[in-house]
């Protein structure tokens, strides 16, 4: 295969935990880019998630003429996942077309995201290889369902 996957630097037990394949979320996430349409930023992004059932959704970022109504790849991936059934997320990936790089998830999709759970994510880079975190690590002291439900902040339950 001429994917390399490389290790992420922390909490890699969550991926043994959760029965993650970061190869398959990680290259659905490449693929997805193909579709991108960002005429205006003209960088290319692809995010795939994994359902609790086993099924990837992927996306693409799509852009529009009025800047700020674009849209992100992690977003276009599970609202698709979400408005098909699919709630419970178990990791999702984004990809980008950047060589040194990886491609972290913007403040807005962090929040969106962890609607959906303390889920790993994936940040590739176009070799393959990804630096994962968790959603807890990317936006600690999260705000959530749980504080609009009081019986959910005296046993919080994310998904
Ligand atoms: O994690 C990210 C970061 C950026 N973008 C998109 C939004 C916009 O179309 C373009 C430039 O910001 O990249 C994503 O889709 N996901
Ligand atoms: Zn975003």
């Amino acid at each position: 295969s001429k994917w390399i996957f490389k290790k992420g630097p922390v909490s890699l037990n969550v991926v043994g935990k959760l029965d993650v394949n970061a190869s398959d979320v990680c290259r659905s996430s490449h693929k997805a880019k193909e579709f991108s349409s960002c005429p205006y930023s003209e960088l290319r992004v692809g995010s795939a998630l994994l359902t609790e059932d086993g099924q990837i959704f992927s996306g693409c970022n799509v852009e529009n003429a009025c800047f700020y109504l674009s849209l992100c790849a992690e977003r276009t991936a599970i609202n698709k996942a979400v408005s098909e059934g699919h709630r419970k997320l178990k990791a999702i990936a984004v990809s980008s077309d950047l060589e040194d790089r990886v491609i972290p998830p913007c403040g807005a999709c962090r929040q969106v995201i962890r609607e959906f759970g303390d889920i790993p994510v994936f940040m590739t880079k176009v070799d393959g290889s990804y630096t994962m975190m968790t959603l807890e690590e990317l936006l600690p002291l999260s705000w959530g369902a749980e504080y609009l439900r009081k019986q959910e902040m005296d046993s919080p339950k994310r998904n």
